[in-house]
Formats: C-alpha cells, sequence, structure tokens
C-alpha cells in the first residue's frame, strides 16, 4: 500500500467521490485507503498538509485479546459508561463481547473547567464521551486570527473520532466549560473494534446527503453525523410505508424510488396528493408538530430510504430546522388545496 495519503482534511485536491451504491463490499468497506477519504471538514491542518499514513491508518487495527486494554471498574462505573453510550451510534452494533472490550477500555477522567481536552493540530490519542460537564469544539482556520465555536457538547456527546479514524491531527479544539467526567477510549480499542462500521456508513452516505438539497446547508461534518445514525429501509411495490393518523417515529430520506403521498378526503376517498423521488425527505411534519401522520405514503415500485429516530432528526437536524418547519407550511396549504379542490 501506498505511504503517502491525501490528507484528510485537505480541500485542495479533487478527491474521487464515493459511489455507495456500487461500493457495499466489506473488504472494499474495510479498506480505508486514503484517497477515497472525504474533503472533510474545511480546517486544514495546523501541520504539514501531507501526512505519511502508516499501514494501521489504511486498515482498522486489530488486537489480540491478550492485548485488550483493561481498566478494572466498579458497577458503578459501568452503568454510569451505559447510560453515557446508550445513545451513541458507534455502539449500537457491538455484539456482548465488543461492548464488554470497549467498556473495559475506557478510563475515566474527570476534568475541570477550562481545560484543554483536545487541541487543533495536536496528534489523536484518545475518543472522548461525556458523562457530565459541558464542552465548547471550536476551529481555528489558517488565516484567522480567532476561533469559531462550532458546536458544544453534554452528557451522552462525544468527540475525537476524527484523528482516529483517519490518522489526521486534531481537526478542533475542545475545551471544558465546566466541571465534568469523560470517558476515554484508547485508540487502538477504537480502530479495532468501535470505528469500522462508523467509517463504512460516512464514506457510504457521503455523496448521497451531499445531493439531498435540505441538507446541502450542512458542513460535510453535520452531514458525517447524519450518516452515523441513518439506518437504510426498502420497501416493496405497492407497500404502505405510513398510514395517515399513525403515530411518527422516524423521518426518511429517499435514497431511490418514488414514494405516492395520498391524504383521505372530505368524502373518505384517498386522494394522490404528491409524489416524492430520490433525495426527497418525508415524514417530517409528524416529528416536527407531534401530529399523527398527515397522509399515507405507498411505495411505487421498490423505494429505498434511509430513515432518523425522532431524537437524532431533532438533534442533528437543528441547523435545517427553520427550513423544514417553513417548507412545511408551505406543505400544508398544498396538502389542503390538493383535498379540497374538486
Ligand atoms: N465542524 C467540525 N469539524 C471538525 N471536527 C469537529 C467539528 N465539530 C466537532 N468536531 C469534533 O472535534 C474533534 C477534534 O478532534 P478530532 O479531529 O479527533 O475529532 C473532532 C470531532 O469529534
Amino acid at each position: 500500500m501506498t505511504s503517502t495519503a491525501q490528507h484528510p482534511l485537505s480541500t485542495d485536491e479533487p478527491i474521487d467521490s464515493f459511489d455507495h451504491e456500487e461500493e457495499d463490499d466489506e473488504e472494499e468497506a474495510r479498506d480505508i485507503v486514503s484517497d477515497d477519504l472525504p474533503p472533510m471538514l474545511s480546517v486544514p491542518s495546523m501541520r504539514s498538509r501531507r501526512v505519511s499514513v502508516s499501514a494501521e491508518s489504511i486498515q482498522p487495527s486489530s488486537i489480540s485479546p491478550q492485548e485488550y486494554v483493561v481498566h478494572p471498574k466498579t458497577n458503578d462505573q459501568r452503568q454510569r459508561i451505559n447510560e453515557a453510550i446508550a445513545n451513541n451510534f458507534l455502539f449500537k452494533n457491538l455484539d456482548d463481547d465488543q461492548a464488554g472490550h470497549v467498556v473495559d477500555a475506557m478510563a475515566e477522567k474527570p476534568v475541570s473547567k477550562g481545560t484543554v481536552v483536545i487541541e487543533q493540530g495536536a496528534e489523536g490519542d484518545f475518543y472522548y464521551i461525556v458523562e457530565s460537564g459541558t464542552f465548547d469544539c471550536f476551529i481555528q482556520k489558517p488565516q484567522e486570527q480567532d476561533k469559531n465555536k462550532v458546536t458544544s457538547y453534554g452528557p451522552g456527546g462525544s468527540f475525537g473520532e476524527l484523528a482516529l479514524m483517519y490518522n489526521a491531527p486534531r481537526a478542533a479544539t475542545i475545551v471544558a466549560t465546566s466541571d465534568g467526567v469523560l470517558w476515554a477510549l484508547d485508540r487502538i480499542t477504537f480502530r479495532s473494534i468501535l470505528m469500522d462500521s462508523s467509517v463504512r456508513k460516512r464514506r457510504m452516505y457521503e455523496r448521497f446527503l451531499s445531493e439531498v438539497p435540505i441538507l446541502r446547508s450542512l458542513e460535510i461534518y453535520e452531514r458525517h453525523k447524519i450518516a452515523d445514525a441513518l439506518e437504510p429501509i426498502q420497501f416493496d411495490d405497492q407497500e404502505v410505508v405510513m398510514r395517515e393518523g399513525d403515530v411518527g417515529q422516524n423521518f426518511y430520506l429517499i435514497e431511490d424510488g418514488e414514494a405516492i403521498f395520498y391524504k383521505t378526503a372530505e368524502d373518505g376517498s384517498q386522494k394522490e396528493v404528491n409524489r416524492s423521488y430520490k433525495g426527497d425527505y418525508f415524514g417530517e411534519l409528524a416529528l416536527l408538530h407531534d401530529n399523527p401522520r398527515a397522509a399515507t405514503v405507498v411505495a411505487n415500485g421498490r423505494l429505498k430510504c434511509v430513515t432518523l429516530g425522532k431524537k437524532a432528526f431533532t438533534r442533528l437536524l437543528g441547523p435545517v430546522m427553520d427550513i423544514l418547519k417553513r417548507n412545511s407550511e408551505n406543505y400544508h396549504a398544498i396538502l389542503r388545496e390538493a383535498t379540497q379542490n374538486d
């Protein structure tokens, strides 16, 4: 394997886009060839733009059982970890053994207000999960003096995965804004057990999410976080995706195919009110307004979607909530018109 890689934070050279439709292959997905790395963030590194990568950056690390890192824990600590990771998508697909190794390997790290947990440009050593406290994330762009706050984290939040996934310098600085407790997971355990499915999903959905109009205004990093949370789902021709009046749990993006929307008219008949295609979304109304589903959705031909659960929808689509709400007002008007006219 080559030893010179496109820096994942670099933006000055085109990077081959990844076509997820052709790329569902396990072996290929494991092969984290740097040329395929996403253009990532608009934050060039504070160090050299090109880094030499060892074999470690090309494939997930593997460790033998005798190499597992173990920090002995009390039951109370285990329980606190389980609460902190309950909504973390990186932990979702682990089997019991893997989950056990990851929990064993975590080290408790109390931090006091003002501590710089991660410094932009530094080498990546740990992935952090927040048990308690608040943390701000800042990015300093190359020619700018000031750092920009890009996000903040509270309990259940996590950060520090990028440098470990891509063997890149830290992309941001993280500062504790209160006293708190972090759980730190070493890079070897992270790479060997946790990162595989996340890297695969981020790569798999990168192009698709960048082409979804509602998500275009998001930063690449925000779309990566959405990719972590996506669940694929498929429907056969004429299969009902949701029924008018149901309680809404999920938000849907169409990856491929066609969905037809029906609404019950005043005379009780089902009226087609809309059709949606690749890149469109639906299912947002019930989540935005806590209302029952406003329409019945049926697959026309095979329909391939990805979904976000309600919590992830609220958290990850926060930056586009206003657009979603504005669109939903127009949409209400269209639906009303369609069911009232004729
Ligand atoms: N917009 C962003 N760009 C890059 N990193 C971010 C951003 N927002 C949050 N982060 C987190 O900040 C962390 C800094 O360390 P890492 O680069 O290892 O991983 C990074 C991400 O977990």
